[in-house]
């Protein structure tokens, strides 16, 4: 199994490299031990379904979360920002607090580290001065939390002589960042453990594998942000959709005659029912109705009380809620599902109009976002429909949604045209936006993953 590489960095040449040593050396009076990398990333189509257990095609982004270290024997976490708006943090390291109320940025730090610590039973960890450059826009839909929990959990790894594969990271990754509450999927940490320069990424889960995607040569992927930012931890939005598609599995499972407390994601309850992902959509039209369904209802359905709903179905912050939309939910999930396939068959087979068909499904992938899951905003929906309409085959949100980024598949030979249509059309027309259109339009290839670096 394939470990996190270790390389060498030279800060003259690379001067991002050379800043962060500058501020470790003015905020600790010593030079790091080593650098760790994690990076963001953009994905392509599969949105809402890694938590549901279906493959995600993600590729990693130039743009990272970079982390100089100094371990030490204190028994003390010492963390320093280099963007003023990450106030410092210290605390004693044998004494973790993650605090799911206010998801403050160092709480995603400690996510990572306890993570790790747990996972390989460290009962002695090492002391650690650290100083945290992020170049992913936060709440974006590019990882930027992701990233950082990736990037401590690697961090606290190096320091303490621990040696963990990729997968067994991203794996391990993927469970810590629950720490703060948000109920995600694998995707974000798979793709930035295991993603590989140049290509994009299929990932499948339980268990987790990564396999490379040629993508065509005549296309360009392009990012634009809405600007409009969410965050995950700090609302509910995400847990809702997590706790419907839990609880549209379950009265799925329950209707067909399956112990439907062992269930909790539609993968599961698709393989047991042996359906094929269309017949998977037939069976949601069969046994969910489209308007909402009330917790009462939902209770009636599985035969628990409140009580005993929220210990098998909901999470901390769903307690409260009341409504649960379950059809367009599932409707969402398994289509999705069925478009990853489609898009990963098209770039294996190659055929002459696959830039067309891939984009088509990157449009459905976004109607069926915006309509039955209803993670967009009206403004990423403009976005969207601008990308469309300045030359993109397909566009799309990306990431857990309401605001953040679209990412949209652009004629290599009209990148130029596309960026100059999407900056007049939705940066030019908002004086806030105007001067960070560099930042937030930008042509991107694929990236590589986490990695040490030694001076
Ligand atoms: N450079 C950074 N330094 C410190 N904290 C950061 C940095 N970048 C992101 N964060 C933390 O991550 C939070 C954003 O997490 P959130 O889950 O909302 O978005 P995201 O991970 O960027 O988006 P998505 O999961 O949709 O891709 C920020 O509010 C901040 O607390
Ligand atoms: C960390 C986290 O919760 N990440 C999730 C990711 O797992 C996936 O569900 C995505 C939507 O497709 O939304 C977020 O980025």
């Amino acid at each position: 199994m394939e470990n996190v590489p270790v390389g060498k960095v030279s800060v003259e040449i690379n001067s991002r490299y050379g800043r962060i040593k500058d501020k470790f050396m003015g905020s600790y009076g010593k030079k790091p031990d080593y650098y760790a990398r994690a990076s963001g990333r953009v994905n392509l189509i599969g949105e809402h379904i890694d938590y549901c257990g279906y493959s995600v095609l993600p590729m990693a982004i130039e743009q990272d979360v970079v982390i100089a270290v100094s371990s030490n024997d204190s028994g003390r976490l010492q963390l320093v920002n280099t963007n003023m708006e990450y106030g410092m943090f210290e605390c004693d390291i044998n004494d973790l607090s993650i605090n799911k109320e206010k998801p403050v940025w160092h709480n995603y730090f400690l996510c990572g580290l306890k993570g790790l610590l747990e996972h390989c039973k460290v009962t002695s960890p090492k002391g650690l001065q650290c100083v945290v450059d992020g170049t992913i826009p936060k709440s974006a839909g590019l990882s930027s939390s992701s990233a950082l929990v990736c990037c401590a959990a690697l961090v606290t790894m190096h320091a303490n002589g621990q040696a963990l594969s990729k997968k067994e990271l991203s794996d391990m990754c993927a469970h810590c960042e629950r720490f703060i509450g948000t109920e995600g999927g694998g995707m974000d940490q798979a793709i930035s453990f295991m993603a590989n320069k140049g290509t994009a990424k299929l990932i499948e889960f339980n268990p987790l594998k990564s396999t490379d995607v040629e993508l065509p040569e005549d296309v360009v992927f392009v990012i634009s942000n809405s600007c409009v930012e969410l965050n995950k931890a700090a609302t509910s939005h995400f847990n809702i959709r997590v706790v419907e598609c839990r609880l549209a599995s379950q009265i799925i499972a329950k209707t067909k005659g399956l112990k439907w407390r062992e269930f909790k994601r539609f993968a599961d309850v698709q393989k047991a029912l042996g359906l094929t992902l269309d017949e998977a959509v037939n069976v949601v039209k069969e046994i969910l109705h489209q308007e909402p369904y009330t917790k009462e209802e939902v209770c009636g359905i599985l035969e628990v009380t409140a009580d005993e709903l929220a210990q098998t179905s909901l999470s901390a912050n769903t307690l409260d809620v009341k409504t649960f939309k379950l059809h367009d939910r599932a409707t969402h999930v398994f289509s999705e599902a069925n478009r990853v396939l489609q898009f990963k068959k098209t770039c294996d087979l190659k055929p002459a109009d696959a830039s067309v068909v891939l984009g088509n499904l990157m449009k459905d992938s976004h109607t069926s976002c915006r309509d039955l899951y209803q993670c967009s905003c009206d403004d990423l929906d403009r976005l969207v429909d601008i990308c469309c309409q300045s030359g993109a085959l397909g566009s799309r949100l990306t990431g857990a949604g309401w605001g953040g980024c679209a990412v949209s598949m652009v004629p290599a030979n009209q990148v130029d045209s596309f960026i100059k249509s999407v900056t007049e059309k939705y940066y030019g027309k908002d004086d806030r936006l105007k001067e960070k259109v560099t930042e937030n339009l930008f042509a991107t290839q694929p990236g590589g993953g986490a990695a040490i670096y030694l001076e």
